[in-house]
């Protein structure tokens, strides 16, 4: 890290999903590239905490695993969870589910009509495609054979799996056999990023086969604590070790590090920064002040006893349309969390109307930031997750669950058919997907929300950008980490085209 000044075309804050793909394909186009890491930065597969390699264990999502940030937030006022986000190389992808499924073609198209073209469906796929070695679809036209993240979709592995496919045929909802295929939604295997057992997360991806690129340096255990602006410009970052100068810097921090890191360097809100005591270098309303996610309901199941047991937690999804254009996503757990609980159905909102906040505590702006996700503030999301839990109660009673698993008791009848009693039951239950976006989001020059353009160039101050899920103008109806690696893609693109 040591290098002259000078000597950083580009530094990238965070080692996370996307800022790992961005900063190697920048240095492969030959900017000399400075990628700064608050956690550690394992160097070989083998160095990985062995819960972080094991894709079948969710360890380090528990509160206090050193590899994860642990924030605390509110899903409702007075509602306090824990959040987990991966603080490690490779970020959320070395702790998450390792689910591989794309943003939908709805969903980015949408995303262009907001004022960004460049990311339409048909202008991104390249960035899909160049970041995935899809086995089983990997020849096909939308899909990659041979870029650096290994997909597969696995054998169904119990019979609770096959029930549930089976099921979702007899509601007569379409089989989806390639969930990042362009196909009508439906019920289908799910593309996981795991290889021989492993979940390769994008540090292992991208990083490992550059670690001798002269280009890419990368230093881990460094926490950055703002951006250095001189006369309007992005001239570095602030580190705990000390200031680091570079021609441009890119903020791959994630939904939560990168909007925490634009207000702590001023851009923000005014009224909020100047509360805090910061001085405003610009005033940008859209940080943080409309963040969606997906809220998530578990719903219990009990499998008939000596069933045979799943080896891998998961197997298949269904994505289901709910009245005015909503989505539900059933997910069902194969196995339980905790050894003496039921399995569980996981009921997540595809396309929430709500919107959340992310601020500085004015107690102590340079703490964590608050994080308020304002859940079923909208009655458009309640009726969606009323939908999705009698979805899946009728899912579980079905003909195809006969003999395999019959519904829990921790819903009752009685609850399950009364609006208000369900609204009641669900949240009291309610949890996030752990998709954030849109703290920091792309739109056009008119939008007043808008904090980045769609060249992800932070309005009103130059040289600094903002790459990873904080940028989507909304969350995309399915899981975030595949968008975010080619949001890494698609940046280092735009950044080194003419
Ligand atoms: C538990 C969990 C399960 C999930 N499961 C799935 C799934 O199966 N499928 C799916 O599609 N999506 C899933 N997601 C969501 C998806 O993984 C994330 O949205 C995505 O990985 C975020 O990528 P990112 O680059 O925006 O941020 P991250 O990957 O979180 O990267 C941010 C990086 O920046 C670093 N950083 C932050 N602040 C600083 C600072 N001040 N200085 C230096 N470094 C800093 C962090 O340590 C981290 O390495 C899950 C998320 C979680 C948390």
């Amino acid at each position: 890290m040591a290098a002259p000044e000078g000597a950083w075309d580009v530094v990238v804050v965070g080692a996370g999903t996307s800022g790992c793909a961005m900063a190697a394909r920048l240095a492969d186009a030959g900017r000399r590239v400075l990628l700064l890491e608050a956690g550690p930065v394992p160097v070989a597969t083998a160095d990985w905490p062995p819960e972080m390699r094991d894709p079948t264990s969710l360890a380090a999502t528990a509160p206090g695993h050193p590899a994860n940030w642990d924030l605390a937030a509110e899903v409702r006022p007075g509602q306090a969870v824990r959040v987990p986000r991966g603080r490690i190389a490779g970020g959320s992808s070395a702790l998450n589910a390792a689910v591989w499924v794309r943003a939908t073609r709805a969903d980015l198209d949408g995303w262009a009509a907001a004022g960004n073209p460049l990311w339409a469906h048909d202008r991104v796929l390249p960035a899909f495609r160049r970041s995935e070695a899809d086995a089983d679809y990997g020849d096909g036209p939308a899909h990659g054979a041979d870029g650096p993240v290994p997909v597969r979709r696995l054998p169904s592995p119990s019979p609770l799996a096959d029930a549930f496919a089976a099921a979702s045929t007899e509601l007569g909802f379409p089989a989806e056999p390639d969930k990042n295929g362009d196909a009508a939604p439906g019920y289908g295997p799910i593309p996981f990023n795991v290889d021989g057992g492993v979940r390769i997360n994008t540090a292992m991806a991208y990083l490992a086969p550059r670690r001798q690129l002269p280009a890419l340096t990368v230093s881990g255990g460094t926490v950055v604590r703002r951006v250095l602006v001189e006369r309007g410009r992005a001239v570095g970052v602030l580190t705990d070790d000390g200031p680091v100068r570079a021609g441009e810097v890119v903020l791959s921090a994630g939904a939560v590090g990168s909007a925490h890191l634009l207000l702590l360097s001023g851009l923000g809100p005014a009224v909020e920064l100047a509360a805090a005591g910061l001085d405003v270098v610009a005033d940008l309303p859209g940080v943080g002040t409309a963040f969606s996610d997906h809220p998530l309901v578990y719903l219990p199941y009990r499998p008939t006893p000596g069933l045979s047991a799943s080896a891998f937690p998961l197997h298949g999804v269904l994505h289901a349309p709910v009245d005015g254009g909503g989505e539900v996503e059933v997910l069902p757990w194969l196995r339980p969390f905790d050894a003496d609980a039921e399995p569980m159905v996981g009921v997540g909102l595809q396309r929430p109307v709500s919107r959340g906040r992310l601020g500085l505590d004015p107690r102590r702006s340079s703490g964590p930031p608050r994080l308020a996700y304002r859940y079923l503030t909208e009655e458009a999301d309640r009726r969606g997750l009323r939908t999705g839990v009698r979805l899946t109660s009728a899912l579980l009673g079905t003909a195809a669950f006969a003999g395999t698993a019959t519904p829990s008791t921790a819903l009752p009848a009685a609850v399950l058919e009364d609006d208000a009693a369900l609204d009641g039951w669900i949240a009291a239950r309610i949890g996030t997907a752990v998709h954030l976006s849109g703290t920091a989001p792309m739109g056009a020059d008119t939008d007043p929300g808008a904090v980045v353009d769609q060249h992800l160039r932070v309005r009103g101050v130059a040289g600094l950008r903002v790459v990873d899920t904080s940028v989507l103008p909304w969350v995309p109806s399915r899981g975030t980490a595949a968008t975010a690696v080619m949001v890494g893609e698609r940046a280092a693109e735009l950044m080194t085209a003419g």
